[in-house]
């Protein structure tokens, strides 16, 4: 009919984007693999239902690791290799990351949760609300006591931000207690977790956090 025009109504199968979707982002390095690892038994263990996506350059190589750790079935982690930019997935046209979640639950119905790790190469990367619920920044103490007073995006506007490997600060002197306020001071109070992924201080208070803002303290 001349003057009407059809609009496409995408099929989404029932059941599917039920489940919460937390994004962990931040530098190369700074521990985001590792906090998965120490955090998905916690949360396993309190019995949420949960899948993992990882975004690698070119690489699936996160996956892989996350998947030969023992603590999750394969099955429930998938890759989305990011090509050239990494924070076009997670921002920019999270298109890649919407449908590997998207398989993820039709695939497990009874999903609760999707942690999507991010292979962020800055500061600035920032997660898009199309994408995720809710999102952690992690930075860690090696990287520089001065890395909250640079004020970049990610540290600034995440949900949460996780200070990691707090174990490292003697080694690099730096003063934790300083690092943490000044990180409170530019998040105007919002919530910095302190961490350390390899001895897994402060996964309780990650999955509790989790808990309150997107499970809703199941
Ligand atoms: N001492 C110490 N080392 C840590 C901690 N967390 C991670 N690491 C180490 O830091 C290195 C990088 O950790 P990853 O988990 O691979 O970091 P990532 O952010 O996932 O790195 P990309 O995926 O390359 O962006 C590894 O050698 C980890 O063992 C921590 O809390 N303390």
């Amino acid at each position: 009919m001349h003057g009407s025009h059809s609009i496409d109504v995408l099929e989404v199968p029932a059941g599917v984007g039920g489940a919460a979707r937390v994004g962990i982002g931040g530098p190369v390095g700074s521990g985001k693999t590792a906090i998965l690892e120490a955090l998905i038994p916690v949360l396993t263990g309190r019995g949420t239902d949960l899948c993992v996506i990882t975004n690698d350059l070119v690489t699936d190589e996160d996956a892989q690791r996350i998947r030969c750790g023992g603590f999750i079935d394969p099955a429930r982690v998938s890759a989305v290799e990011a090509g050239a930019c990494p924070h076009t997935v997670i921002r920019e046209d999270p298109t890649l990351n919407i449908a590997a979640a998207d398989d993820l639950e039709m695939r497990f119905p009874g999903t609760e949760l999707i942690l999507i790790e991010s292979g962020g190469d800055n500061l600035a990367s920032t997660f898009s609300l199309d994408l995720v619920d809710w999102w952690a920044f992690v930075i860690d103490v090696a990287g520089g006591d001065d890395i909250p007073r640079k004020r970049g995006p990610g540290v600034i506007q995440a949900d949460l931000l996780i200070i990691n490997k707090i174990d490292l600060a003697p080694n690099v002197g730096v003063d934790l207690a300083a690092m943490h306020e000044e990180a409170v001071a530019v998040r105007e109070g919002r919530p910095v977790l302190l961490a350390n992924a390899r001895s897994g201080e402060g996964m309780t208070s990650l999955a509790d956090e989790l808990g309150r803002a997107v499970l809703f303290d199941r």
